[in-house]
């Protein structure tokens, strides 16, 4: 068996996410049947010792049935109507359906900010962990009726990956309506699924695509952005059908593993490279982006040919090559309206009082590609 397999298996706390197109079904509503045959996988392993955080989409697919909408709003508020008419019955049937097994559940309806602002996050952090020490299983959704476009966390895959490493999770398990990472858009015809990723050499010439049932939000794009996110925290992923949770929540003998990165970042190093907020990007030349991925460098004003967004120093900015790829994220060293005037200079053309560094390499986490 993988390492990865291996980790997840013996995983002490889990962090166990299910999406919409699992759990709802857009005419329906609601699928209390394979609600409860996912909470019979959980229960099993918490009956062996394991503590679980949920991660439960399908507020927004669930709240559709009794609103009479037919499909998926497109709208905002339609969406939050139908979140919130959909996560109490989410919530309700959890607690339901985990009472078979005499287990409590405590809801935690988070918005980015909960991770994004450093106080926020060890507030969520104290409140995980008072509840797996009271043996409650928290069930976390995105506060979606208050979460508008701006402060959305994008879908629950993300979601999912920023609460295993807030929890400290051993491992996060991605449960889905498809059995694995496929080679290509499993709906384009012959492909194969990928049992395996071992590094970002593995995702190579990959196609991935959206969401096939209407419901989910991110499709295959956002549960890799997940994995690469958990591996970097060094949490092993497995990704693998709702329908096979019992088997991945046991040997964790299906779906695709995901190795995490032999060493984790700091939590600190963590929240900058992935939960952090960004307010610009800086765009560099060739010369500097070598310099800041692949040697660990400084960032300076010679290398930097372009600034967008309003920041200030302090701020956590986007680093972008010439191809518009995000290959760093750190702390800028100067306000935006104070660069246009140095980029492009090296250091000895600087005046002395702004002769420092644009983002310091203590302040940098660059992005493996
Ligand atoms: N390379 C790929 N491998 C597997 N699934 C893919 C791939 N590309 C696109 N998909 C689609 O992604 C869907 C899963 O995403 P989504 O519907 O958002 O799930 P969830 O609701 O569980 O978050 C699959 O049903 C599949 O149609
Ligand atoms: N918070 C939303 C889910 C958003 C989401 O990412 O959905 P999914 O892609 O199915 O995990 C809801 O509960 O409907």
């Amino acid at each position: 068996m993988s390492v990865a397999r291996k980790a997840v298996a013996a995983a002490e706390r889990l962090v166990v996410k299910v999406g919409s197109s699992a759990l709802t079904t857009a005419g329906d509503g609601l699928d209390v049947t394979r609600l409860n045959a996912l909470v019979d996988a959980i229960a099993a392993r918490i009956a062996q010792g394991s503590q679980i955080v949920l991660v439960s989409s399908g507020a927004i697919g669930a709240g559709l049935a009794p609103l009479a909408l037919g499909k998926r709003p497109r709208d905002l508020a339609t969406q939050q109507a139908a979140a919130s008419v959909g996560q109490l019955q989410l919530a309700h049937a959890y607690a339901e359906s985990f009472g078979r097994y005499a287990l409590t559940v405590g809801q935690v309806l988070l918005t980015s900010d909960d991770v994004v602002r450093r106080a926020h996050y060890r507030n969520a952090q104290r409140t995980f962990s008072r509840l797996l020490a009271l043996g409650a299983v928290p069930v976390v959704n995105e506060n979606d009726t208050v979460a508008t476009e701006e402060i959305k966390f994008g879908d629950n895959d993300r979601l999912a990956a920023l609460v295993a490493h807030l929890v400290g999770a051993d491992a996060l398990v991605l449960l889905s309506d498809v059995d694995g990472l496929y080679d290509g858009d499993p709906r384009s015809g012959s492909t194969r699924r990928i049992a395996e990723v071992t590094g970002p050499a593995d995702l190579e010439g990959i196609a991935v695509g959206m969401s096939s049932s209407g419901l989910g939000t991110g499709g295959m794009v956002s549960k890799l952005a997940a994995a690469r996110t958990a591996a970097s925290a060094g949490i092993p992923v497995l990704l693998a059908a709702a329908s096979d949770a019992s088997r991945a929540l046991s040997t964790a003998e299906v779906g695709t593993a995901f190795r995490a990165a032999d060493s984790r970042l700091s939590a600190r190093r963590f929240w900058l490279g992935y939960a952090a907020g960004t307010r610009g990007r800086l765009h560099l030349d060739d010369g500097a982006v070598a310099a800041v991925v692949r040697r660990r460098r400084s960032l300076l004003a010679a290398g930097v040919t372009g600034v967008d967004g309003d920041f200030e120093a302090g701020d956590v900015v986007e680093l972008v090559d010439a191809a518009q790829r995000v290959v760093a994220r750190g702390v800028v060293a100067f306000d935006a309206g104070e660069l246009p005037e140095l980029i492009g200079r090296s250091s000895h053309e600087l005046p002395e009082e702004q002769r420092r560094e644009v983002v310091h390499a203590d302040d940098l986490v660059p992005f493996r590609r």
